[in-house]
């Protein structure tokens, strides 16, 4: 039987959220807030969180939780100034989390062993921030934007021993997973400080790590348990393709499970948006396909070793320098008072390309290479095998194709606005991709959940709206001329 012409299709429900982490849920709650409560997360996980995620780590009778994903809320409050939204939800659920001293509680290392350079690790803080001051100030003179190595060497830094490369490291690539040269310095510089200068409208330069034993996750879960309804939570059914019309949004699952609605808001990562993990139907268009294609979906991979006793620094971290920068740069020890002391546990971060090098390695490739880099630390210590040791492959995973996504300088303005625009007036894209202030952090996907949130609320109260708008072509600002 046909449709008559003027009757409205009945869908399942008035709103998907395709994607349990923080952005879709703060979306939930958006709508939620706002008196729409048909809507239905869906979720390719056994649990909500995303990419906070805990997993129980060491060998039997000595284990910890911790977590694989996100572990910090980085920035928090200055005084009654705004607060990190996830500080917040920590506070209201009571996380157990403790101060992470980025600055002052550090040990440093070279290839040789210990070696003090503390003075030298100084020094890159100090570039750093001047770095991301006069990155900032190109935006009120409508400057063009670079790579952050050429703001680097703009403001005068260039970084050429190994001790100065992996101070560099530590400030820069152990933030944003990718090196200066991938990097833009506008966007770079917002980012560091809408996050965490307090004079820009940042939340703080505090970082607090999650110890708590619920898993970081925990906060999001509990403020999802606070409205959500069973019924209301799709789990364990990951989406294979999205068709979308004027009229409304399809969803199918990989086992055949269809849905439909009137409005859809995927969450999905940009790396599952990058490599079609997720088809959409009709195929997205041209300007779409561009703007997810500029920006970078980095990657950051914690290595975590388990040993029988304790033989390694007593500070909260360690930085060591490789004659290969970026090399198991960045050391962190749980076991250290406040934390886990006595857990035996240690771990190395690596980013950007580095953590592609070491997930398409064996794990027992891996835990040699980093075992050698702790005895070049230690070159009189014994070193024995590790009793636990495991790394997460966030970047082969089809439900995240990395960790958090970086802003390269390619990537402009328009690019941006057009990631997050909408589709014939029914698909919503967010996430923390789409934040143009905290791309990357916990608190980017919480505000874009929260803005993608209201605006579809408000759109179906309306009874319809275009929905964020985009741009057909991205041009230069002055075309290249022959
Ligand atoms: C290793 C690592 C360290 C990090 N450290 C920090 C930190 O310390 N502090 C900080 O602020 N941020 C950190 N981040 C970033 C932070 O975790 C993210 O910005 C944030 O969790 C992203 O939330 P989201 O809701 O945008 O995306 P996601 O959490 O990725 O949510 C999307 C959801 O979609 C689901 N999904 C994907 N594909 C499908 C499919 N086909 N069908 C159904 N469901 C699907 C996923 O399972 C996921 O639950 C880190 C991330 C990683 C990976």
């Amino acid at each position: 039987i046909l449709a008559q012409p003027n009757e409205k299709p009945q869908n399942d429900v008035q709103v998907l959220i395709l994607g349990g982490g923080v952005a879709g849920i703060i979306a939930a709650r958006s709508l939620h807030e706002k008196g729409i409560d048909n809507f239905k997360i869906v979720e390719a996980r056994d649990e909500l969180g995303g990419r906070m995620k805990a997993f129980q780590f060491g060998s039997p009778g000595k284990q910890v939780t911790l977590e694989l994903g996100a572990n910090w809320v980085q920035g928090t409050q200055t005084g009654d100034g705004p607060a990190n939204p996830i500080f917040e939800l920590a506070k209201k659920h009571n996380l157990s989390t403790q101060v992470s001293d980025y600055y002052d509680s550090m040990t440093t290392y070279d290839y040789t062993g210990a070696v003090n350079y503390i003075d030298t690790f100084n020094k890159a803080i100090d570039a750093y921030t001047n770095l991301t001051i006069v990155g900032g100030g190109r935006v009120p003179n409508a400057l063009v934007d670079t790579t952050s190595r050429t703001g680097y060497s703009l403001v005068g830094v260039k970084p050429k021993t190994a001790q100065e490369l992996a101070s560099e490291y530590y400030l820069f690539d152990w933030e944003y997973a990718q090196t200066p040269e991938q990097t833009s310095w506008i966007a770079s510089s917002w980012a560091n400080n809408f996050t965490y200068d307090p004079d820009q409208g940042g939340f703080s330069d505090g970082n607090l790590l999650s110890i708590d034993q619920r898993g970081f996750a925990h906060l999001i879960k509990a403020e999802g348990d606070e409205f959500l309804k069973p019924e209301q939570i799709l789990l364990n059914t990951t989406v294979k393709s999205v068709a979308y019309s004027a009229h409304g949004v399809s969803v199918t699952s990989v086992n055949g499970t269809k849905i439909t609605a009137d409005y859809a808001i995927t969450t999905f990562s940009l790396g599952v948006l990058q490599n079609d993990d997720v088809t959409f139907e009709p195929s997205l268009p041209e300007w779409k396909q561009e703007a997810i294609q500029s920006m970078t979906m980095a990657t950051y991979t914690k290595i975590f070793l388990q040993f029988p006793d304790n033989f390694w620094f007593d500070t909260q971290f360690a930085l060591y320098a490789d004659r290969e920068r970026g090399r198991y740069p960045v050391w962190q020890s749980l076991d250290v008072k406040g934390f886990f002391p006595g857990s035996g546990i240690v771990f190395v971060t690596v980013t950007g390309d580095y953590s592609q090098r070491i997930e398409a390695l064996p794990n027992s490739q891996v835990q040699e290479e980093v075992l050698g880099v702790l005895r070049s630390m230690y070159p009189n210590v014994t070193i024995p095998d590790p009793i636990a040791f495991h790394f997460p492959r966030w970047f082969e995973d089809p439900l995240y194709r990395g960790s958090y996504s970086n802003w390269p300088s390619s990537f402009v303005s328009d690019h941006h606005e057009n990631l997050r625009a909408t589709l014939q007036e029914r698909l919503w894209f967010t996430g923390e991709a789409m934040s143009q202030k905290y791309f990357g952090f916990l608190h980017g996907a919480y505000f874009e959940g929260q803005a993608t949130g209201n605006s579809v609320a408000d759109c179906i109260h309306k009874g319809g709206c275009a929905g964020l708008p985009h741009v057909e072509q991205v041009h230069n600002a002055s075309p290249y001329v022959l």
